[in-house]
């Protein structure tokens, strides 16, 4: 499926909390945010199915579709868009399968070794990173730089956002290394006007 990949944004519980889940991705998408992942490492599936749901409603009519973070049950139970899954998050096959041909389905890539080894045809995007260490992930890899994001993307078979760390003023670069945009967590959840903070990824290009 196609997707607009210019602006993505990945949330977190305890940064949304300050405006709430939904009022912060409203923001965000009224600043320009074009796909939304639902990432929530802590909360039971009832409670991410709710939080999902809860967006799908607050996202219609908008075209920015919904992405559950690795929880294929939840992304099918709540009707979400598709999911991201991680190298360890399972089989993207079953992934597939279980989401049918009409959703949107991505996975994080960190090597060259991972990028050999996946199936294209199953999948709409990658997620590479992370470019820069972050605060947000604990057990992330180790850091690519532009330098690494650029001989992954040029290696991708897809189209591939990047990740960690990216902020505004990085937006020229990423574009620059092939990618088609970046994934935010903290610059747009953790800032105090998510809308502004959103817009500004389209400011400095
Ligand atoms: C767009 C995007 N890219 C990469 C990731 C990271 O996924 P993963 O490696 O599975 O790590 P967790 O997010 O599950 O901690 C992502 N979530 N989104
Ligand atoms: C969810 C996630 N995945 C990463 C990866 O490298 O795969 S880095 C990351 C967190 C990115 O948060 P921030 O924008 O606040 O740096
Ligand atoms: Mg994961």
């Amino acid at each position: 499926m196609r997707i607009n990949l210019s602006l993505y944004l990945v949330t977190d519980p305890e940064l949304c909390a300050h405006h709430g889940l939904v009022e912060t991705v409203v923001a965000a998408v009224r600043g320009g945010v074009t796909v939304v992942q639902l990432r929530d490492k802590h909360a039971s599936d009832d409670e991410m199915i709710d939080q999902a749901r809860r967006l799908k409603t607050a996202l219609a009519g908008s075209g920015v579709p919904l992405i559950v973070n690795d929880r294929l049950a939840v992304a099918v139970e709540s009707g979400a868009d598709g999911l991201h899954i991680g190298q360890d998050d399972g089989d993207v096959a079953a992934a597939r399968a279980a989401l049918g041909e009409g959703a949107i389905l991505g996975l994080s890539v960190q090597t060259h070794e991972q990028l050999k080894q996946l199936d294209p045809a199953s999948l709409d995007y990658l997620g590479f990173g992370p470019v820069f260490a972050t605060s947000t992930k604990q057990d992330h890899a180790r850091p690519l730089g532009f330098a690494g994001l650029a001989s992954l993307v040029a290696a991708s078979p897809l189209p591939a956002v990047a990740i960690g760390g990216l902020k505004a003023e990085h937006v020229e670069q990423v574009r620059a290394a092939g990618a088609k945009g970046p994934a935010v967590v903290s610059a747009i959840c953790g800032h105090p006007d998510p809308e502004a903070a959103a817009r500004a990824f389209f400011e400095t290009c």
